[in-house]
C-alpha cells in the first residue's frame, strides 16, 4: 500500500520571488490528489520539493520518516526510490529503445537480473498498452505513446507514490479520458500514493479522491474532491469554469485596477455556476475494486462536521449511494469497455 506524504509549513522562494508559503497538506495513502493552479504557481517545483529535487526554504515533508526537505542527500536518495515520477515531457533517453528507458530505473538502482528486468519492464508495457512497441525509438513514437512510456518507466520499481506533472499535456481530448482510465487502474493496481498536477478539467473532476489549487503563493484549499467540486472561491469557481471574469489573470492575480476596468466593460463575476459533481471514475471491469475508496470512506466521514456544507452534502450523498450500490450488487459497480491495451487506438505501433 502506498504511504502518506506529510507536507509542514512548506516554503520556497528563488531569490526574492516567493513561489509559495507555508504550504501544509498530507497526501492519504494509495489515494490520487490532483493539485490545480494557474501557470507559474509553483506545481511543478511543489512536486520537486516533495521527491527532494529542490531544497524548499522552510517546512518539511516526511515520507516514510524521512524528511524530503532537510535530510542528508544519501537519506533523500534512498528515500527517493519509493517514487515513481512522470514529469511533463516524458523525460525519454532519445537515443534509447523504448524498452531500455523502462528498464532504466531498474538497471540503476538494484541488482536484478536482466530475465527478471524483462519480465517487469514487460508487465509495465502492457499495463500502459505499449506491448509490441519495445524496440522503438521516442522519436518514432506519438507523443501520447511517449506519455505512456514515461509512465511504464515511473512504474517498475513498484512505487510507492506517484508524482505525475501534467500527463495529459499535448494530449488529445480522447487519448486524455483514457488516460484518466490507466490512472485509476493504476491506482487499482499498485494501491500507492498518487499526486496528479495538472490543467485538464476533466481528470481533476473525474480522478481524484483529493483535490487541491495552488493560487498567489498560497495553498488555497486541499481535501476531499467535494469540497473543491461545490466550492463558491471566486478562485475556485473560476479555474473551474475557464472563465476571465474572476480574480485569476493572464500574468496570475488581477489588482484591482484590472477588476474595475473589466467590471466597466461589462466582465463581472457572476453568481456562482452550480456544477453537477462528476461521478469519480471506477476501476476497469475485470479489476478489483479500488482499496483506497473503503479508506477514503472512513477518513471522510471521520471529517463530515468539518466540512462546508455543500461539500458535507455531495460526501453524504456519495456514502449513501454507495451503501445502496453494495446492497443492490453486492460490490461496486464497474464502469468500463475496453480493455487497457487498446488505450491509444491502433494500439502498439
Ligand atoms: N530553478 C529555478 N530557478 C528559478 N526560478 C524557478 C526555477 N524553477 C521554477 N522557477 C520559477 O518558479 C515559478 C513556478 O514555476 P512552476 O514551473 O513550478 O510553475 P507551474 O505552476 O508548474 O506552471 P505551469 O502550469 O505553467 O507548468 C515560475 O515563475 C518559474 O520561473
Amino acid at each position: 500500500m502506498g504511504i502518506d506524504v506529510v507536507v509542514e509549513g512548506l516554503t520556497k522562494a528563488f531569490g526574492r520571488q516567493t513561489i509559495w508559503q507555508d504550504v501544509t497538506l498530507t497526501l492519504p495513502a494509495g489515494e490520487i490528489s490532483v493539485m490545480l493552479g494557474p501557470s507559474g504557481t509553483g506545481k511543478t517545483v511543489f512536486l520537486k520539493a516533495i521527491v527532494g529535487l529542490l531544497r524548499p526554504d522552510r517546512g518539511r515533508v516526511l515520507v516514510d520518516g524521512v524528511d524530503m526537505a532537510n535530510s542528508r542527500e544519501k537519506d533523500i536518495y534512498e528515500a527517493r526510490k519509493l517514487f515513481g515520477l512522470l514529469f511533463q515531457d516524458g523525460a525519454l533517453f532519445g537515443s534509447m529503445s523504448l524498452f531500455d528507458n523502462i528498464a532504466f530505473p531498474l538497471r540503476e538502482h538494484t541488482r536484478k537480473k536482466e530475465s527478471e528486468i524483462r519480465r517487469i519492464v514487460m508487465e509495465r508495457m502492457e499495463v500502459v498498452g505499449l506491448a509490441g512497441a519495445e524496440r522503438k525509438l521516442p522519436g518514432e513514437i506519438s507523443g501520447g505513446m511517449r506519455k505512456r512510456a514515461g509512465l511504464a518507466r515511473a512504474l517498475v520499481l513498484d512505487p510507492q507514490i506517484i508524482l505525475c506533472d501534467e500527463p495529459d499535456s499535448g494530449l488529445d481530448p480522447v487519448r486524455t479520458s483514457y488516460l484518466s482510465q490507466l490512472l485509476i487502474d493504476i491506482n487499482t493496481q499498485l494501491d500507492a500514493t498518487m499526486l496528479i498536477v495538472t490543467h485538464n478539467i476533466d481528470i481533476a473532476t473525474t480522478v481524484p479522491d483529493n483535490m487541491g489549487m495552488l493560487f498567489c503563493r498560497e495553498l488555497v484549499a486541499f481535501g476531499p474532491r467535494e469540497v473543491l467540486l461545490t466550492s463558491e472561491e471566486p478562485v475556485v469557481e473560476q479555474f473551474l469554469n475557464g472563465r476571465r471574469a474572476g480574480p485569476i489573470g493572464m500574468s496570475e492575480e488581477k489588482d484591482r485596477a484590472t477588476i474595475a476596468e473589466e467590471a466597466s466593460h461589462g466582465l463581472v463575476v457572476g453568481p456562482p455556476t452550480r456544477r453537477t459533481l462528476a461521478p469519480q471514475l471506477k476501476p476497469t471491469p475485470g479489476l478489483p475494486a479500488r482499496r483506497a475508496v473503503q479508506r477514503r470512506r472512513a477518513r471522510v466521514r471521520e471529517l463530515l462536521d468539518e466540512l462546508p456544507p455543500a461539500a458535507r452534502a455531495a460526501v453524504e450523498a456519495d456514502l449513501r449511494d454507495t451503501a445502496e450500490a453494495h446492497t443492490a450488487n453486492g460490490a461496486d459497480t464497474l464502469v468500463r469497455t475496453r480493455p487497457l491495451h487498446t488505450y491509444e487506438g491502433g494500439g502498439p505501433a
